[in-house]
């Protein structure tokens, strides 16, 4: 085995405190650690610039290690106080949104100057879209029941009965969430104490992660911003269900929601794996209505437990918006053409073209075969003509269908975090399309896949960010290539 080269400067395991000073892609502050031998860089994720924390270094290599965050010392001056729970699914909430803004433009941008090799990014830089809203802007929250707990003031593991989110880097451990976290329904969040209660007082078990048993699992909510009703599925194991009386649950919901509820739904799922939804096992609707239904630029979408959809709908809406921009800037290689949209999804991006464009023909592509049952029954709803949609992996349908080689003007790319695999990026190439708009909720990968891009005579022309989840890292880029 070839020898781990160390540093001058900690190991791993040590426990150190650090002043962050900047901020890297991917919400990973960076501290530096100074000696007689020179100057060391420390990412630790989750952290913000100004603050001094203790962390626990879990990588370490000879250029840079990496830790753990276990607690902030002390806060940075730029921080401000929330009236929310904070949760690990919101580790920068208390810095204003527009300092978020120019950390994840600047991040960004130098990340695709370092793997997309493109180092005048800026000049191609359109603009920064932000949420409508910043706060309350998710349509979907998965709650986790556990039976072990975290005592904050003793600092240790503690036998209970929790409702809400992990704590964070404890998969074992539960927290409660008590109030509303500022991201979700605040409604919904200020009451779920009370479904825990009444959980907690069937006496029937939590899931305790290491031993793999327990009874409740999840509390997974939907929620319409259209018609502001709720969708909720209660995960449980089969074994105690006998002596749970999901009839009464729904009406304990009722009582607190009234007619919020659009349906409530329970779902058996008796696999050891860490997943809301088993691939075996069964989902019942057990009040009301199994959908919601969801307005994004005047088209319907009706949303199942199951289905992908846009977590904060506002801000897709801008996506969708910028995505429909850039591939209309020319009509002539949209109107009367066959424009592919690859990854597609419930076929969001599709419909809204094909409303707007003249004698387009769409095909939308995805392996997930019940979005593009969505997609289907979507467009059908909102009356949209001209489309197609096909279940099936990108690179497999494109080399099944060699009569678009060279007949295809503009193709719209939306892959998941992973990217465009190599071989399915060759035959896009191979398409030879004079346009691409090639958006990405994971710009690391997008940069990546930007240089194969370049290679083959695509031009950046425009590059816009998206965000589409304020207080976490996450960032969504839309970029316009043009072949020369
Ligand atoms: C970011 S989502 C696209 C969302 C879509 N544009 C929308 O607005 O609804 C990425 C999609 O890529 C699909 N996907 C992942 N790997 C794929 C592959 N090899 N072939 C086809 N689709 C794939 C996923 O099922 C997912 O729906």
């Amino acid at each position: 085995m070839p020898r781990r080269e160390r540093n001058k400067f900690v190991k791993r395991g040590e426990i150190i405190e650090l002043l962050i000073e900047d901020y890297a892609f991917g919400g990973k502050g960076i501290g530096r650690l100074r000696n007689k031998y020179g100057e060391f860089v420390v990412f630790v994720p989750n952290t913000i610039p100004g603050q001094t924390v203790k962390t626990q270094i879990n990588k370490s290599s000879k250029k840079y290690a990496e830790g753990k965050l276990l607690e902030v010392i002390k806060q940075s001056v730029d921080e401000v106080e929330v009236p929310y729970q904070d949760i690990p699914g919101a580790p920068y909430i208390n810095l204003p949104i527009k300092k978020q803004h120019a950390y994840k433009t600047t991040s960004t941008l130098e990340l695709f100057k370092r793997i997309g090799k493109i180092h005048d990014i800026e000049t191609y830089f359109d603009e920064f879209v932000s949420s409508p809203s910043t706060f309350h802007y998710r349509n979907k929250m998965e709650y986790g029941f556990s039976a072990i707990g975290y005592d904050r003031i003793k600092k240790t593991d503690i036998d209970a009965f929790t409702l809400g989110f992990k704590r964070r880097g404890l998969w074992w451990c539960g927290e409660n969430l008590n109030k509303d976290s500022g991201l979700f329904d605040a409604q919904l969040e200020d009451n779920l104490k009370n479904i825990r209660n009444y959980c907690e007082q069937t006496g029937l078990p939590p899931w305790h992660g290491p031993k793999k048993e327990g009874f409740f699992r999840y509390l997974v909510i939907r929620k319409s911003y259209k018609t502001n009703k709720l969708l909720f599925n209660l995960v449980t194991t089969s074994y105690d269900l006998p002596k749970f009386n999901l009839n009464k649950f729904a009406d304990y919901l009722i009582e607190l929601f009234g007619d919020r509820i659009a349906g409530f739904l329970h779902t058996i799922n008796d696999e050891i794996g860490d997943r809301t939804i088993a691939t075996t096992g069964s989902l019942n609707l057990i009040h009301g209505d199994d959908k919601i239904v969801e307005q994004l630029l005047d088209l319907n979408f009706e949303i199942s437990m199951k289905s992908f959809f846009q977590t904060n709908p506002k801000s897709a809406e801008k996506l969708y918006s910028k995505v429909i921009d850039y591939a209309l800037e020319n009509k002539e290689a949209i109107n009367n053409t066959v424009v592919l949209d690859l990854f597609c999804g419930t076929g969001t991006i599709g419909q809204i073209l094909a409303s707007k464009a003249t004698n387009t023909k769409i095909i939308g592509v995805d392996i997930v075969a019940s979005a593009i049952e969505d997609a289907k029954e979507n467009a059908k709803r909102n009356n949209i003509q001209g489309l197609q949609f096909y279940a099936a992996d990108v690179g497999k349908f494109l080399s099944e269908h060699p009569e678009y080689i060279g007949k295809i003007r503009t193709i719209i790319l939306d892959p998941a975090r992973a990217g465009i695999t190599p071989k399915t990026l060759k035959k896009i190439i191979n398409l030879n399309a004079e346009r691409l708009v090639y958006v990405s909720c994971n710009p690391a990968t997008q940069a990546r896949d930007i240089e194969h891009f370049a290679a083959a005579g695509y031009n950046i022309k425009k590059l816009s960010l998206v965000d589409q989840f304020p207080h976490t890292a996450h960032i969504e880029t839309v970029l316009l290539l043009e072949k020369e």
